[in-house]
Formats: C-alpha cells, structure tokens, sequence
C-alpha cells in the first residue's frame, strides 16, 4: 500500500515521493512576463517536493489574462526560466512547465487592444479575475478553423522552448475553463467546424496539442492537467463523464506521465473512472490534507497528490509531512501581487 514519502515513477522520471507541488498562479516575480530572482528563490524553497509543476506560464502574448504570470514565447523568457530549473536540479528537485493559454479569459486590456480568442463568441459570466478595477468580460473572437494549426504550433514552440530551458517536461494546462478547456466543453464550444460538436470534435484540439508536445518530449515527459467537474470560468459540459472519459482514454493510448486531475474529493468526483479509463499515473489536486492524501493513496484513488495552498505556505511541506508537524498558515490576502512577502518569506519548520 503506498505511501506518500515512497518514490514513483512518472512516465520517464523517478519522484522521490508523491508530494506534487500544485501549479500555482501567484502573479508576481514575472516584470515583462520574464521569471525574476526572487520568483527562483522561491520555487528552489520548494524543491524537495517529488515533483514541482510550475505556475501556469503563456505560450504566446494572446494567451495572457493576468497581470504579472510568465510566458515561455521568448529567449528572454527561457533564460529566465532556465536559472530557475538549473537552481531547483542543483537542490535535488525535478521541475515540469504548464504550458497555457488563457482564451477568452482575458482582456484587451492585457492584448493589446485586441479581443480574447475562443472557440466561439461566447463571453464567460463574471469578471477579470485579479484585474482592478474589475471588469466583465468582452465578447471573445472564435477563432477561424485555418487560425487552429498556429494555437497547435504556440504549444509546440512552447515545449520546445521548455526543453531549452531545462524542465524535466511540461503539463499541459487543459482544465479550468482556460482555451482547451473551452474547446472541449459544450456551453462554450459552438462550433460546426471540426472541432465542434462531437465530443471527438470538441477534445480534437487539446490532443493535436498534446501529440504536438509529445513529438518535442516523447509521451514519458508529458502530462495533463484536466478539470472533471467543469465548473471553472462558466464553462460546462452536457455529457461529463463521456467527454472526460474519452479525453482520459485517448491520453492512455498515447502513454503520457500523468494525468492530475482537480476535483479527486468532490462527491460526484469521475476520478475513479478516469483513473482506470487512463491506466497511467493519476495525480489527485484539491483541498487535500495530509491525511485524505494518505487515504486516497492507501484506497487507490489516486497514485500521487498535488498540493496548493499548504506549498504556498510549507515550502518544506514533505519534511513536515514526514515529522506530523505544523503547518504554517497560508495569507490570502498575499496569494496574488508584488514583493517577498507571503511568497518566500513562510518561515521553515525550526530544524
Ligand atoms: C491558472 C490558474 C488556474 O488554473 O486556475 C489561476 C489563474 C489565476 C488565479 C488562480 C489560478
């Protein structure tokens, strides 16, 4: 029965234990969407976890939706980001980009004037996140069927770029209402091209990006990150479970690492399904403690856990784990923004 604290091997790379590091968006330490010192400071802090996966990070200008996240569309960028990968090896950690791209979760504001793409002129409800003062949404532009391959081709130069930069791979952000996202469910997916409708149509998009991003990395440094409840940015889907199954059980026919899911604890969670249907290594995301990732472990929920909020606050959180010691208490109010504090400053337990 494993435990959190035993290795795994996750497609091509060996863990030393299955305490993931959650992406995290902190929206700070990227002036110029460029990872800075202090942003390396703060991923090395963390680097005993079995494995990091970065906060999300854009692969192109038109895939931004908030102030101050990373890209990797730029030299300057992959210099940025490859002192940060050199500094988390040399800590002993193993580092993974999530590759992104926000949709029609953005602004002009953040586009140069221009709309946020989608696949159809669908606006989600609500605001811009992090953005003051807070704005609706606009309308976003569909995307034109012969505008698809260059969205394909943004991930590919952008796994192409992580390797550059020295990742031991990337995750692929296709969850949380972000453009695969929106592609694959059908509140937002309007389209009678042929990446609509169906749902082979309407998940057509995220796995020519993810064989696009195999054929840079090969499927073992691969993963995906998928949001089964379908609940974030007002996007929703009509046939859940057969939409996420199909998209877990076309991910297992090409091998990739993992799939981490963020919904293992909701009640009507398709974890269990998906986990089987994929057949590869399922990392459980949300609101897990210690001890429900141990029991989701020990049950065969889940192969490995990621973890958000307490690596915001625990940058030592597998030490802490291991002595069933405190937690440090994360700050809310100092998730997002500028400046060390409440991003490095999370005091180490007392040796
Ligand atoms: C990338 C994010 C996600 O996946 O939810 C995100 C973005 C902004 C704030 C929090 C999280």
């Amino acid at each position: 029965m494993p435990t959190l604290f035993d290795p795994i091997q996750v497609g091509d790379i060996q863990l030393a234990n299955r305490i993931i590091m959650a992406p995290l968006t902190r929206c700070r330490a990227s002036e110029g969407r460029v990872p800075n010192d202090l942003m390396r400071e703060y991923y090395v802090q963390r680097a005993s976890a079995g494995l990091i996966l970065t906060e999300a990070t854009s692969v192109t200008p038109m895939g931004v939706g908030y102030p101050d996240t990373p890209g990797i569309w730029s030299d300057e960028q992959v210099a940025g980001w490859r002192k940060i990968t050199d500094a988390v090896h040399q800590a002993g950690g193993k580092i993974m980009l999530q590759l992104w791209h926000v949709g029609r979760v953005s602004d002009p504001f953040y586009l140069n004037g221009e709309l946020p793409v989608a696949p159809s002129a669908i606006a989600p409800n609500g605001h811009v996140s992090l953005m003051r003062p807070k704005k609706p949404y606009v309308t976003p532009r569909a995307l034109e069927t012969n505008e698809i391959a260059g969205i394909v081709e943004a991930y590919r130069k952008g796994a192409e770029n992580a390797k550059l930069a020295g990742f031991d791979g990337v995750e692929i952000h296709g969850a949380n209402g972000y453009l695969l996202d929106q592609f694959l469910q059908d509140s937002s997916n309007k389209r009678t091209d042929n990446y609509g409708g169906s749902i082979e149509n309407r998940a057509r998009l995220l796995l020519e990006v993810t064989d696009a991003v195999i054929a840079v990395w090969g499927a073992g440094r691969v993963g995906m990150h998928l949001a089964p409840r379908a609940d974030a940015h007002d996007v929703g889907d009509s046939q859940r479970a057969d939409t996420f199954g199909y998209v877990a059980t076309q991910l297992g026919k090409r091998g990739i690492a993992f799939i981490c899911a963020r919904e293992a604890q909701a009640d009507d969670s398709l974890g269990p399904q998906l986990k089987r249907q994929f057949g590869g290594v399922y990392i459980a995301n949300e609101q897990f403690s210690q001890q429900s990732a141990a029991k989701a472990l020990a049950d065969g929920v889940a192969d490995a856990v990621a973890f958000g909020v307490p690596y915001i606050a625990n940058p030592d959180l597998v030490a802490r784990f291991k002595h069933n010691a405190p937690l440090n208490a994360a700050k809310p109010e100092l998730f997002y923004g500028n400046g060390a504090e409440g991003y490095t400053d999370y005091p180490p337990l007392a040796q």
